[in-house]
């Protein structure tokens, strides 16, 4: 009940709301009502996970530029890898192929210069040529400090899992093959394309010898390895003719099909290099075949440079995805103090204002740093938290796996494909042809205005939408939220569409998560919104019709970060650290500035929407944002929106009458009400009404005047005086943003400074002048004089001469005399004027 988020409606909309809860109006032109529905179970946020299952070749392909890694362990064991290729005709000769891929021949050394420079070329782009990359692989590399570590054997038995149906068929004619036997990604590759290797290898020898890679070359280099596996794939059909020789026929297809998506992604949106994520991924997808066949123990050491975007990559995989969820789930790091994370991550609708409704939990929104480790570990360590910063891309791995991950015994292995596989292939073969209707296979893609972004993996799901991560064609990594607007009604439709004006009106802002680009597919729509006229509201969106925005991608989210904070303090004395508070606070309050200062109130403040993106908190999710018509100073709804835990009194009593009879309005108080609830959350580590779990409950207590929240005791008194005032419950009691940010919490009061004490040459020179202007007084003149002693030489006064209380009258009557003195000069002076 944290978190929830509500939208309540008056009874005629709840009484339609029985399944798709028609909820959050939203009325951009202050005019017109629209109302935005979404169902009760979309509001329940989904684990990130990957669910694509991306063309196996693509895999391969990326497999193929892999470069080799040293293994300490796998040497040691004498599973050093040994770079083997058969002849091509031992090759092609099909049946042969287990003496073929177990007789040690010599790679050329071309091909292995080829295998390397395309690795590096592609996973390093930076790099390339560069030595440092090899130093950097060094199998001694500590682990990261940010925990992030890549565990290629938890990869290996994803991608493995999805490898080995592939290889059924082959198995029986590769079953002597060993991880010895194995050395290259390229032969990795091919192997898990069934049995390629020795034609590939053959061939890619030749090619080799062409193809000199340079920085500049990527692109026609990558081109060239598609080539050099797409001919090797056309053999492949020959030599596997007995037996297998449709099926093969049938990869062969498909492999040439995304041999050519492949290419559009480069060739589309690229001059660029080919993303690395993609590569560095792949690479674990060939490693795996060495791990699974062979079963060795494998205990290495690997320096994963960008790691998120390797695990992310992997995690693009799709495959063994099983393996990943249950990674997941038992080792997901967030905190069991469901009452901490609940806060920002359950999402209610309340359907009605006459029951209470139940909270569906959302689960953590695993998009960041965490899923990333978990995904790829096979023996997960305790601590995983994320690389939060881009400075932790950089990561080293250590990587402990005691135990085969799965062998594939030859009795299980099958020349018939399953039925679950001809299933398979008929859905592979429905993708295949919608990859070629589109030019792209829209399960990996993500099309935007004509670019391409290729799927990492799901985030997470908003309450009407789903955001993935992306990676475009010059490797940048993004966030893509993708809505589906099919069978919406176009009121919804325009308010999803006027995130994207508050966002783009919003451009350049570096506290908000900047729109990279945009898309609504339902370009009336679009028009509509633009020309702020909506003729269609009524009636549903009938079309397939989807609005795409790309993102900055957030690391993490301050409701993770929170809770990463809150487990490191549990069972501890400690209270979180001030500084820390200080420095996110204020971040807070500057991107919540910068939407007031734009007249937007945003309405649904809470941890979950600040994204940490390079170190800043960014604000995110302007789906209930409502803009301040020019006239007021509040925002116009319809209902009560927000998420229950964060939600101001006024936010719950929205558009009732006061006690004057005053329409109660919403507008930035409201936001600052939230604000106060999340700097409770940072500073207590739960929101100033998560003991009331039921909607009523929350409603009663926040709606009350009288109600006294509850402050524990602090050490800062600011800091308690800092939540006091943001959570006044008078609205005009509250303080504004550029108040908050000069609270002395934030910038605690300087002692006054005295003014600097004269030197001491200067206050005897003083004195002297002082005695001079009063030498008739003899008294006065003595005291001067003896100030000046006591001056210059403090040790000397006697105490016996004059008390010390005597010398204190002194000074008292020197001051008192300075005074009059200041009268008298002034006096001469106006005198003197007039
Ligand atoms: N730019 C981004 N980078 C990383 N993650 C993001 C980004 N934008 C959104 N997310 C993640 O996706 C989830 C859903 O996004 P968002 O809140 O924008 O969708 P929504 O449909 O408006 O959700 P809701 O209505 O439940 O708030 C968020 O919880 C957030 O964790």
């Amino acid at each position: 009940m944290e978190g929830e988020k509500v939208n309540l409606l008056g009874p005629e909309e709840a009484a339609v709301t029985t399944k798709p809860i028609s909820i959050c109006p939203i009325d951009p032109s202050e005019s017109a009502n629209v109302s935005r529905s979404f169902t009760l179970s979309s509001t329940t946020s989904t684990t990130s996970s990957s669910s694509s299952s991306p063309p196996d070749f693509l895999r391969h392909i990326q497999a193929a530029f892999k470069r080799p890694r040293p293994r300490v362990t796998m040497q040691s064991n004498g599973i050093m890898p040994r770079r083997l290729v058969g002849p091509l005709r031992q090759a092609s000769r099909g049946s042969t192929l287990n003496t073929d891929c177990t007789v040690e021949a010599k790679k050329t050394q071309d091909e292995i210069s080829l295998s390397h420079r395309l690795m590096e070329c592609i996973s390093q782009p930076k790099n390339i040529g560069s030595d440092t990359v090899e130093a950097q692989e060094d199998a001694s590399m500590p682990p990261s400090e940010y925990g992030s570590t890549v565990d290629t054997h938890g990869e290996n038995y994803n991608s493995f899992n999805s490898l080995r149906d592939q290889q059924r068929s082959f198995t029986g004619q590769r079953s002597n093959i060993t991880a010895a036997s194995i050395n290259t990604e390229c032969e990795h590759a091919l192997l898990a394309e069934g049995q390629k290797k020795v034609h590939f290898a053959a061939d890619n020898t030749s090619r080799s010898q062409e193809m000199d890679w340079d920085v500049g070359n990527q692109m026609e280099a990558v081109t060239a390895a598609s080539q050099v596996l797409r001919d090797q794939n056309i053999q492949t059909t020959v030599v596997d003719g007995n037996g297998n020789s449709s099926l093969l026929a049938n990869r062969t297809l498909g492999v040439a099909d995304q041999i050519h998506q492949f290419r559009n992604f480069l060739r589309n949106d690229l001059s660029h290099p080919v993303t690395q994520a993609s590569v560095v991924g792949s690479t674990c997808t060939a490693t795996t075949l060495i791990n699974s066949t062979s079963a060795p123990m494998l205990s290495s050491t690997t320096y994963c440079p960008q790691s998120h975007l390797v695990s992310d990559s992997i995690e693009s995989l799709g495959e063994g995805k099983q393996k990943s969820e249950h990674l997941m789930q038992s080792s997901y790091p967030f905190p069991k103090n469901e009452n901490r994370l609940s806060a920002d991550q359950t999402t209610i609708a309340v359907p009605s204002s006459t029951t209470e409704t139940d909270s569906e939990v959302k689960r953590p929104n695993m998009g960041v740093g965490p899923k990333n480790s978990m995904l790829i570990k096979g023996d997960m360590p305790k601590d995983t938290s994320p690389c939060e910063d881009n400075s932790a891309k950089e990561c080293a791995t250590d990587i402990q796996s005691q135990a085969p991950l799965t062998k594939v015994s030859s009795s299980n292995m099958k020349f018939e494909p399953s039925k679950s596989e001809k299933q398979e292939k008929s859905v592979g073969s429905k993708a295949t042809a919608s990859s070629r209707k589109k030019g792209y296979d829209p399960d990996i893609f993500f099309k935007v205005n004509g670019k391409l972004y290729q799927r990492l993996g799901k985030i997470g799901s908003g309450g009407s939408s789903e955001v993935h991560k992306v990676i475009a064609s010059d490797c940048s990594i993004y966030a893509l939220k993708k809505i589906k607007l099919k069978g919406r009604d176009y009121a919804t439709a325009y308010g999803f569409c006027q995130e994207i004006e508050y966002l783009k009106k919003l451009k350049g802002k570096n506290n908000i998560i900047q729109l990279i680009d945009y898309e609504v597919t339902d370009k009336n729509l679009l028009d509509e919104v633009m020309n702020g006229s909506m003729s269609n509201n009524e009636s549903r969106v009938k079309e397939d019709g989807y609005i795409y925005m790309v993102l900055e991608y957030g690391e993490i989210d301050l409701a993770h970060m929170l809770s990463q904070k809150w487990r490191e303090l549990d069972g501890s004395d400690s209270i979180i650290d001030e500084n820390w508070l200080r420095f996110y606070w204020q971040q807070i309050l500057l991107a919540v500035n910068t939407i007031h200062e734009e007249r937007i109130v945003h309405s649904d403040l809470k941890p979950a929407n600040f994204l940490l993106v390079r170190g800043a908190l960014k604000l995110i999710d302007f789906g209930i944002a409502k803009a301040i018509m020019c006239d007021t100073t509040n925002i116009q709804r319809d209902s009560q929106v927000g998420t229950l835990s964060y939600m101001s009194p006024e936010a719950f009593m929205c558009n009732e009458t006061d006690a004057n009879g005053n329409t109660i309005k919403c507008g930035r108080p409201s936001d600052i009400w939230s604000l106060g609830c999340i700097l409770y959350q940072m500073v207590y580590g739960r929101t100033p009404f998560s003991e009331y779990k039921t909607f009523w409950a929350k409603f009663k207590v926040i709606t009350d005047p009288n109600h006294a929240i509850a402050y524990e005791p602090l050490s800062n008194p600011w800091l308690l005086d800092l939540m006091k005032k943001c959570l006044a419950w008078d609205r005009n009691e509250r303080w504004r943003i550029p108040q908050l940010l000069q609270h002395p919490f934030l910038v605690p009061p300087v002692p006054p400074q005295l003014p600097a004490p004269l030197e001491q040459e200067q206050t005897c020179t003083l004195l002297q002048l002082i005695a001079k202007s009063c030498e008739k007084d003899g008294k006065a003149s003595v005291l001067c004089m003896q100030l000046q002693n006591l001056l210059v030489h403090p040790s000397q006064i006697s105490h016996e001469v004059l008390p010390v209380c005597q010398y204190q009258k002194l000074l008292c009557d020197v001051s008192a005399l300075c005074l009059q003195l200041q009268e008298q000069l002034g006096n001469s002076e106006r005198g003197s004027m007039l």
